[in-house]
């Protein structure tokens, strides 16, 4: 065991001594020695310096919770590094706004220091550069030491939009060039069949002892046959969504453009023998949904066999995927992962893998419950992220906390709407009229996405929608739509709530109060990304009242949430027209139906065996009533005519002070920053809008649960 390769510059590994604790539980077949890496010095990454936070507030919003001792502590009072020249462009988009990075115009200046000591491989960096990533986020800096040069798996919380994917991407990158270069030197032997043991000093086992940073493990590397003949599958990164896995496999690919690494994406709704032939070419990366990629393991795919080898597991947005009652397969899969389990590095994300909450109602007070075994209803941070760390068998796992109570993206403006349920869809209306931007309407049903899309598309508002009873082509169609358009509006169920980065977000609005707080955190993290300032808007009515109330306990907000001002003066105007665009889609919804009723006894007599006339349909329908016939193209004519006559304010033209007391300017011409400086400046007199409903949003004393959080975190681990 000589001097040899260091981990980083001027570090050097050094033989350790271990105990016997420290190898339990553990197999670690051709063990032959250990060395620490003596000065993986963390103390380097305290000099690096960040933006500045803001002073108030910000540290209320942050918490910073670890299990190990040589975290770094970050400076919140030290200023961004000064560079030489700025990201001159929008770091990421698509060519259609949606799941690519783009790069910057000029990048030849930019200065990439906070990078050093994070060990970042250099095609990387160069890819960094030109994408005009010239820091790393707090997240990146404080997982990208333990897990490229530690290998430790990592239990990993941040905020949403703060660059968790690179967090787990770059280790991942760097490990398959690591790889590389070991082949490459002759220290893994990838082409002699004969010899199947090679003598390695590869880090592939790291532990630590809690002080220091990291520990390398020589071992006895044995390449299977499969691996030589076949290229190595190193890692596999699984998703929630299919939509998520395209997102993530696009934002790697464009991360690691001089690096030759192969990126599939194996998800379901799309044709499975174009991803069994991207298999055929052995990515080393497989960005995965659960259902698709089980059903191609069981099938007995021949380089999916390899995940009982695989160097690398992600899972993202993890508390969803491990949620009981979904995705059986996951459960499936980690029981058939079982074998990796010691050599794996496991990679662990959610921005709300901590979030705990008080559970629903009906589950603390159902007979059924009170009957049964005792269970705690409430588990701490500790005991969930303990879940995870017995489910996947994670080893002395790295806790990366850095989520603050409330949940929430700290750039995140946050206000609701109280309303009456018949309200909604005309205070919509109102909302997108007189704050253009790009807004993305969460609905907790599919029938409502379905609904509100016929209804806005009546009212000229040009919704796309996105639900999972969509066909996949359709689903990244609307998605592409909603990103190229920066006055875009996509109508979407929580399939669209977790993970996805799409430019430009402005406003996020909650048309339903979200069935958890997870949600509301994962919905509203659509915009405000990467530190840009964004806004999200909860419609509440009042049987949504408590809910509201809980969901708001949960995330402490309880005295911080504005409400939304909205001018109430347009309401009647704004209802003729909702309200008849609602008729017509009640009478096309009941046209659409006696269409699908044929369909089905089309069908039923198809299986009967039955004949089945075009003429027999005719009667099935109503018959056509041509008064009925005049009275739709009348509405449809005098909706038009609605539509096309200018909508101002009750008394008033141009601009007007509305009830709030906030300056509108009525239709289309306001800035799409509007609605949320309306929210931040709302002046202290406006009169409640709830009150005014008889509705009143409860309040609570507030206490600071963030530290009990914290606490929890460090006792249950
Ligand atoms: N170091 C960086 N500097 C600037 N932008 C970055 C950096 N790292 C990532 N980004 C950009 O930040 C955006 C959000 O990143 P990402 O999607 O990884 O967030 P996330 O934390 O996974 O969010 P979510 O919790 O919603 O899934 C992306 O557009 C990404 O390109």
């Amino acid at each position: 065991m000589g001097k040899k390769r260091g981990g980083g510059k001027g570090q050097e590994w050094k033989p350790v001594q271990a105990n016997d604790l420290f190898l339990e539980g553990t197999n670690f077949d051709g063990l032959i020695g250990i060395e620490e890496l003596s000065d993986y010095n963390i103390e380097s990454f305290k000099k690096l310096k960040f933006k500045k936070q803001p002073e108030d507030g910000a540290d209320r919003k942050r918490s910073l919770v670890e299990t190990s001792a040589e975290e770094v502590v970050l400076p919140d009072n030290e200023s961004a590094p000064k560079k030489k020249k700025k990201a001159s462009k929008n770091q990421s988009g698509t060519k259609n706004g949606w799941s690519v990075t783009n790069d910057v115009d000029d990048e030849t200046d930019l200065d990439m220091s906070a990078w050093e000591n994070l060990f970042v491989p250099e095609p990387v960096l160069m890819r960094l550069k030109e994408l005009g990533f010239t820091e790393p986020t707090r997240i990146q800096l404080m997982t990208l030491p333990p897990a490229t040069a530690g290998r430790k798996d990592i239990l990993g919380a941040a905020e949403t939009g703060s660059g968790k994917t690179l967090a787990f991407g770059i280790p991942i990158i760097s490990r398959i060039l690591d790889y590389r270069d070991k082949v490459s030197k002759g220290i893994i032997n990838e082409d002699n069949e004969a010899e199947d043991s090679v003598s390695d000093e590869e880090e592939e086992v790291v532990e630590d002892d809690g002080k220091i940073g990291c520990v390398k493990v020589e071992t006895t590397k044995t390449i299977s046959n499969t691996d030589r003949k076949m290229g190595k599958l190193h890692a596999l990164i699984l998703e929630p969504t299919r939509e998520l896995a395209i997102q993530v496999r696009n934002h790697l690919v464009a991360v690691s453009k001089y690096c030759n690494i192969k990126i599939a994406t194996v998800v379901g709704g799309m044709a499975q023998e174009k991803q069994e032939r991207e298999l055929k070419k052995c990515p080393e990366i497989v960005v995965a949904t659960p259902g698709r990629l089980w059903e191609l393991i069981k099938e007995g795919n021949p380089f999916l066999q390899q995940v009982d080898r695989l160097t690398c597991l992600v899972i993202d947005e993890a508390d969803r995927m491990m949620e009981r009652g979904h995705f059986q397969e996951l459960r499936d899969l980690i029981e058939r992962l079982e074998l990796s389990k010691c050599a794996r590095q496991t990679l662990v994300f959610s921005a709300t893998l901590t979030l705990v909450h008080e559970p629903p109602k009906r589950l603390s007070t159902s007979k059924k419950k009170k009957k049964g075994p005792k269970q705690p209803l409430r588990v701490t941070p500790g005991q969930k992220l303990n879940q995870f760390i017995s489910m996947l068998g994670l080893k002395n796992p790295k806790v990366i906390d850095l989520t603050a109570k409330e949940g929430t993206a700290e750039s995140l403006t946050e206000a609701y709407i109280p309303c009456r349920l018949e309200e909604k869809d005309a205070l919509l209306y109102i909302f997108l009229k007189n704050h253009p931007g790009r807004t993305l309407v969460f609905l907790n049903s599919i029938s409502s996405v379905r609904r509100l899309a016929n209804v806005f598309t009546l009212l000229k508002c040009s919704p796309v929608a996105l639900h999972a009873q969509m066909m996949q082509k359709q689903r990244l169609k609307s998605l592409e739509k909603f990103a190229s358009n920066p006055t875009g509006l996509l109508l979407a169920t929580d399939v669209a709530a977790r993970g996805l980065d799409i430019v430009g977000v402005q406003h996020v609005i909650h048309y339903h109060v979200p069935r958890t707080s997870e949600n509301y955190v994962h919905r509203s993290g659509r915009t405000a990304r990467a530190h840009k300032e964004g806004l999200t808007v909860l419609f509440v009515e009042p049987q949504e009242m408590s809910g509201f109330n809980r969901m708001c306990q949960n995330l402490g907000k309880h005295n911080d949430l504005p409400e939304f001002p909205v001018d109430r003066n347009m309401l009647d105007e704004v209802k003729k027209r909702v309200e008849l665009a609602k008729e017509l889609e009640q009478l096309d919804h009941s046209h659409r139906r006696s269409y699908s009723d044929e369909g089905w006894l089309k069908k039923a007599a198809k299986e009967l065996d039955l004949h089945f006339d075009e003429h027999d349909r005719l009667p099935l329908r109503a018959p056509v009533d041509p008064s009925a016939e005049r009275a739709l193209k009348l509405k449809k004519k005098s909706l038009e005519a609605l539509l096309r006559a200018p909508l101002n304010s009750k008394g008033f033209s141009g601009k007007y002070p509305t009830s709030t007391g906030a300056l509108v300017v009525p239709f289309s011409s306001g800035s799409s920053g509007e609605a949320l400086n309306m929210v931040k400046t709302k002046s202290p007199g406006v009169k409640s809008l709830g009150h005014e409903l008889g509705i009143k949003k409860k309040r609570r004393p507030r206490f600071n649960k963030k530290k009990k959080a914290v606490k929890n975190v460090k006792e249950g681990i």
